[in-house]
């Protein structure tokens, strides 16, 4: 059937086309799919990384929890307190440093900028978001990093979230795409510094994740 006849909303034209790759913005990749060769082994190191690591809600800078609770690895650990957002080479719980990104977690957002057409892409930080069902994330930029000419790999396991892509201004509008475990998007170049954020997420479940969806940001921080 075509699937046009049936109906259906452009996002749930993307949830059954899943294309290999498709573009949300200059400079921004959807890849679905990419990363699921390593998910399951992502899935389990992430498990193992908890132990010693578990993730923890930080402050915004007007003293709330974000619902979010997040770890990381890498030279740098993204950190918000009532101080501001920023990076640190501790995690803040410990005062110890964040524990070396895993050469299949580099190799991955290496090859998945590549794909997206930044080639030597070697991130420094890897934060770690994890989020229950009712958590999300608001429309906000990624910009507290040094050098913005390095583009973001961003990595979706466990349950289904709604990707919120929009422009340079907090007003433009946002494209809905909808992430699933092994997605893979990069943004970069002309739109490194847009606003996007998660949806409420929805109750779900996964069979290795759980009720969970776990998020990894791979960015080039100093
Ligand atoms: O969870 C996501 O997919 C996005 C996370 C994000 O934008 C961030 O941590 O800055
Ligand atoms: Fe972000």
């Amino acid at each position: 059937m075509n699937l046009l006849t049936r109906g259906l909303k452009t996002m749930d034209l993307l949830t059954e086309l899943r294309p290999e790759q498709m573009t949300l913005a200059a400079g921004a990749v959807w890849l679905p799919g990419f990363a699921l060769p390593q998910a399951e082994a992502l899935c389990a190191y992430l498990q193992q990384h908890f132990v010693p690591h578990p993730p923890q809600q930080m402050m915004t800078p007007m003293g709330y929890p974000m619902s979010v609770r997040t770890s990381s690895m890498g030279d740098r650990g993204w950190v918000g307190s009532a101080q501001g957002y920023g990076y640190s080479a501790v995690e803040p719980s410990s005062g110890r440093p964040w524990p070396p990104i895993p050469p299949l977690i580099l190799t991955l957002a290496h090859d998945a900028a590549l794909k997206a057409g930044y080639a030597g892409f070697v991130p420094d930080s890897c934060l770690i978001n994890v989020y229950a069902p009712g958590n999300k994330m608001g429309l906000h930029q990624d910009k507290d990093e040094q050098d913005f000419s390095q583009p973001i790999v961003s990595v979706s396991l466990g349950i289904p979230a709604t990707f919120l892509f929009g422009g340079a201004r907090r007003s433009d509008k946002a494209v809905k795409v909808p992430l699933q475990h092994g997605d893979v998007v990069v943004w970069g170049g002309a739109s490194r510094r847009f606003y996007h954020g998660i949806a409420t997420i929805a109750a779900n479940q996964h069979p290795q994740a759980g009720a969970q969806r776990i998020n990894l940001t791979l960015r080039k921080a100093t």
